[in-house]
């Protein structure tokens, strides 16, 4: 069962998705004039955002431009990193999560909106207890066995594991190993999925597997996905960030939000040229 919002869900105007075709949809994370330092590197400025429920949102741009370091801050995980420091709102459902608050109750942020990083990363345990063990922390009280199997059918893994369950999640291929990364996020339940390129380490067919599955994923779960491959981007989401990055004074790069708008819309009529420029593959 989904669990209930950290607090009462915010249903003001403000907290609506406001463009286009998605006018209706609402918005469960905002990021709000949000900009990421590390020491005092301006890595990334003022970005304001709405990512909307059950959508899968892309971001873009070329390297370095603050993609990952902007996705880390949905569940706070640039915390971990010495010397990073957020400042402007990301909401969750309306509330801040870096409110003092939240500080204690990190745990639960990170449960409620997971993360898929780039390179497969099992535990060095087996397929069952790789899927089992995040619920079994959480305290999860029903049918172990059924959730492990939901959660891997859910990442479309069932039928390639259910033979060997005991087996270690490290003896599967890495397509395999992505999914049961995958399996192992939805087993706790989450509201969101963050992924920061997901697919740049497997072969072609597991990538076009991890992407018919993300298709499926967000019946249930509103996904936000780094990318470097635009095709990717552009069969995958429904809504695609573009950042770029621009110099300093002081000679160093500062990343930012160029343009968001409807996957479509970025792919075919963007407003901005730089954006044209970089998804017709002209720069980056
Ligand atoms: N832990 C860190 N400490 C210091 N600087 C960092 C750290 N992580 C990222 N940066 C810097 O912040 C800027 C943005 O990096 P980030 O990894 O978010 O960009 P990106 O768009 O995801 O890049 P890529 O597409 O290459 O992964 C870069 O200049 C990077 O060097």
């Amino acid at each position: 069962m989904r669990s209930e919002p950290i607090r009462q869900q915010n249903s003001s105007p403000k907290n609506q998705y406001n463009t286009g075709a998605n006018a209706t949809k609402e918005a469960i994370l905002r990021a709000e004039n949000v900009s990421v330092f590390y020491g005092s590197y301006l890595a990334v400025r003022d970005v304001t955002i709405d990512i909307a429920k059950n959508q899968i949102t892309a971001f873009i741009g070329p390297s370095g431009c603050g993609k990952s370091t902007l996705l880390r801050c949905f569940n706070r995980l640039n915390d971990l990193i010495p010397g990073a420091r957020v400042e402007g709102e990301i909401k969750f459902q309306g509330e801040n999560l870096y409110d003092r608050q939240f500080a204690q109750r990190i745990e639960e942020v990170r449960r409620r909106i997971g993360m898929v990083f780039q390179k497969p990363n099992p535990f060095s345990k087996s397929i069952y207890e790789n899927v089992a063990f995040g619920a079994r922390i959480n305290g999860y009280r029903g049918d172990m066995d059924e959730l492990v199997e939901r959660s891997l059918r859910g990442a479309a893994l069932w039928d390639e594991v259910k033979d060997k369950l005991k087996q270690s999640g490290l003896s599967l291929s890495g397509g395999q190993q992505q999914r049961l990364c995958i399996a192992r996020a939805i087993a706790v339940q989450p509201d969101v999925i963050l992924m920061d390129e997901p697919c740049s380490a497997l072969d072609p067919i597991s990538t076009l597997r991890i992407e018919d599955l993300l298709h499926e994923l967000k019946e249930q779960y509103t996904i936000i996905i780094v990318t470097h491959n635009m095709q990717q981007a552009s069969r995958v989401s429904d809504m695609t960030a573009f950042f770029n990055v621009q110099p300093t004074e002081k000679g160093g790069r500062m990343g930012y939000m160029v343009e968001f708008d409807r996957t479509e819309v970025i792919f075919q009529s963007p407003k901005e040229e730089s954006t044209r420029e970089y998804v017709s593959g002209r720069f980056g």
